[in-house]
C-alpha cells in the first residue's frame, strides 16, 4: 500500500514553518520579501505577460474587446467550460471563455497563452456599465503571456492580427439593417434588413455576375490600394436598365453578400444640399448607400443653368450638391462606401454624374436571357433541367421578357411541367404582339412613303 506518512509529515513542517514565519517576522518585513523575492523571479523569468483591462477610464477598451471575439473562436475548441450567448442584433452564437480559463494559441510559430482574470468587486463603488447598462459587478482583464524574446512581434504583428480577425467576425456577425431618411435624419431605429436576395437566387448572366463579386471582393482587399493612391475608399454603381430586371435585388444581393448596412436615401425628401451632406456623414463605414431612380428624384439640369435657377435660398437638392455628396472632399470621411444609382434611363442622366470616379462601374440589366431564366427556374421549380428549357432558349432569344415577368409565372400554384407550358404560353403570346407590332410599324411606314411620293408628284 502506498504510504502517506512522509507527505503528511512534509505538509505538517511547511505550516509550521508559516506559522513560525508569520509571528517572528512582522508583516511589512514579510511583504517587502514577498515582493522582492516576486521583482527577483520576474526578473529572472523568461515569460512575458500583457494585460487587457476591459475598461480604461469610463470607456471600454477596444483590445480587450477584439480580444474576447477572437478568442470566442478558440474557446469552444480549447477549453473545458465556455459561455455561450447570443444577442438580438447578431447571427451567430457567440463564446467567451471562462474566468480563470486559459486558451493557448499559436500564431507564426509563436506559443501564447491567454488567461481571463476576474476580480469581484462592490458595483456600488464602480462607474463602469456593461453592454446592457447595468453595472459591472467584476473588473475582468485578459493576460497575455509568451517568450520574452517575441515581444516586439507580438505588439506589432499578433496585436493587431487579432484586433483585424475580430473586426472581420464583428462585421460578419452583425446583422444588416436598412436605413431610410425623413427630412434630414436616418430612422433612429432601422429595421433589420431581411431581403433574401444573394448571389445565388439573383438570375443574371454567368459572365456579369462573376464581373460583379470579383469587383466587390477586390473593393473590399483594396485599403491599402486607395491608401497608397490617396483616393477615397469608395465605390460607385450605376444599375441601368428596365423596370423589373434585378436593379434593387442586385442591391439587395450586394448588401448581404458583404453585410454592409443599407442607406436608402429619398433625395425628394431630403431638403437642401445642407443636409444631404449631413446625412452622408451620419452613414456608418462599411455601408451601402443607395439612391433609385435618380432620373426621376432630382432635377438633372445642365449644371451651369442649375446654378442659376437653384439660388441659396430654394432649399433644393442641386445636381453640383449631389456630385459633392459622391466625390466631394467631405464624401472621403467615410470608409468601404458603395454608392448605388439606379435608372431606368441613362440617356436622361447628366454626364457629370456618369464621370469615371464617380460611376466606377456602370451595370446593365437587361431582359431575361436563357441562364439567367435557367436561375429563376431553380429558384423557383427547384428544376435544373427540363424537356421545355430547348422552346424556351428559341423563345428567349426572340423575345424580351424581364425576370420580374418570368419569376411571376414560376410562382403559380402548378407543378413545374406545367408552369413551363404556361410560360410558354406567355412568351408566344408576347411573340405574337411583337410580330403584330412589327407588322404595324411596317405598314405605317410604307403609307408614310406614299403619302410623300404622292405630295412630291402634286407638287412637281
Ligand atoms: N435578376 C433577377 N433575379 C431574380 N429575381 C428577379 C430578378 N429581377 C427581378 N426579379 C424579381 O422581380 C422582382 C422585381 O425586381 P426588382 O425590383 O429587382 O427590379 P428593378 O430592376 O429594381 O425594377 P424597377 O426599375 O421597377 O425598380 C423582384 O422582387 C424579384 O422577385
Ligand atoms: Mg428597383
Amino acid at each position: 500500500m502506498f504510504d502517506t506518512k512522509p507527505i503528511v509529515s512534509a505538509m505538517a513542517s511547511i505550516v509550521l514553518m508559516r506559522t513560525i514565519t508569520n509571528e517572528l517576522i512582522p508583516r511589512e518585513v514579510l511583504s517587502i520579501f514577498q515582493s522582492a523575492l516576486h521583482h527577483v523571479s520576474r526578473h529572472f523569468s523568461a515569460q512575458f505577460t500583457i494585460v487587457i483591462e476591459e475598461f480604461q477610464g469610463m470607456a471600454r477598451n477596444l483590445v480587450f474587446e477584439a480580444a474576447q471575439i477572437y478568442l470566442g473562436t478558440k474557446a469552444a475548441v480549447s477549453v473545458e467550460r465556455v459561455r455561450v450567448n447570443k444577442l438580438e442584433d447578431h447571427k451567430n452564437l457567440s463564446f467567451n471563455i471562462d474566468r480563470n480559463e486559459e486558451v493557448s494559441d499559436n500564431f507564426e510559430g509563436i506559443s501564447v497563452k491567454w488567461k481571463l482574470i476576474c476580480i469581484e468587486v462592490d458595483s456600488s463603488r464602480i462607474r463602469h456599465y456593461d453592454n446592457d447598462s447595468s453595472p459591472v459587478s467584476e473588473i475582468r482583464s485578459y493576460e497575455l503571456t509568451f517568450h520574452k524574446k517575441h515581444k516586439n512581434k507580438i505588439f506589432d504583428s499578433y496585436l493587431p492580427y487579432v484586433m483585424d480577425i475580430a473586426k472581420n467576425i464583428k462585421q460578419g456577425d452583425m446583422a444588416i439593417k436598412i436605413h431610410s431618411n425623413d427630412y434630414g435624419c436616418w430612422s433612429r431605429e432601422p429595421p433589420k434588413f431581411n431581403h433574401p436576395m444573394s448571389f445565388n437566387t439573383l438570375a443574371i448572366d454567368e459572365e456579369l455576375h462573376r464581373e460583379i463579386v470579383d469587383d466587390l471582393d477586390k473593393f473590399v482587399r483594396a485599403r491599402e490600394f486607395y491608401r497608397r493612391t490617396g483616393k477615397a475608399w469608395k465605390r460607385g454603381y450605376l444599375l441601368y436598365g428596365p423596370p423589373g430586371t434585378g436593379k434593387s435585388s442586385l442591391i439587395a444581393a450586394m448588401a448581404n453578400y458583404l453585410n454592409y448596412d443599407v442607406y436608402d436615401l429619398d433625395l425628394t425628401a431630403v431638403g437642401d444640399n445642407r443636409r444631404l451632406r449631413e446625412l452622408i456623414l451620419g452613414m456608418s463605414n462599411r455601408s451601402i448607400l443607395v439612391i433609385e431612380d435618380i432620373d426621376c428624384t432630382i432635377n438633372l439640369q445642365n449644371r451651369e443653368d442649375e446654378e442659376v435657377v437653384n439660388n441659396e435660398h430654394n432649399n433644393k437638392v442641386t445636381l453640383s450638391g449631389l456630385l459633392n455628396a459622391v466625390d466631394g472632399l467631405w464624401s472621403c470621411c467615410k470608409e468601404e462606401h458603395i454608392i448605388v444609382f439606379t435608372t431606368n434611363h441613362k440617356e436622361r442622366l447628366d454626364p457629370a454624374l456618369l464621370r469615371p470616379g464617380r460611376m466606377d462601374k456602370q451595370i446593365h440589366l437587361s431582359y431575361c436571357n436563357f441562364s439567367a431564366f435557367k436561375q429563376l427556374a431553380t429558384n423557383y421549380l427547384c428544376i435544373t433541367e427540363h424537356e421545355l428549357y430547348e422552346k424556351i432558349e428559341v423563345l428567349l432569344g426572340e423575345v424580351k421578357i424581364t425576370p420580374a415577368e418570368i419569376a411571376e409565372e414560376l410562382t403559380k400554384d402548378a407543378d413545374a411541367t406545367e408552369c413551363l407550358q404556361d410560360l410558354i404560353k406567355f412568351l408566344q403570346a408576347k411573340k405574337m404582339i411583337m410580330v403584330e407590332r412589327i407588322k404595324r410599324v411596317k405598314k405605317i411606314s410604307k403609307k408614310n412613303i406614299i403619302i410623300k411620293n404622292i405630295s412630291k408628284q402634286r407638287r412637281d
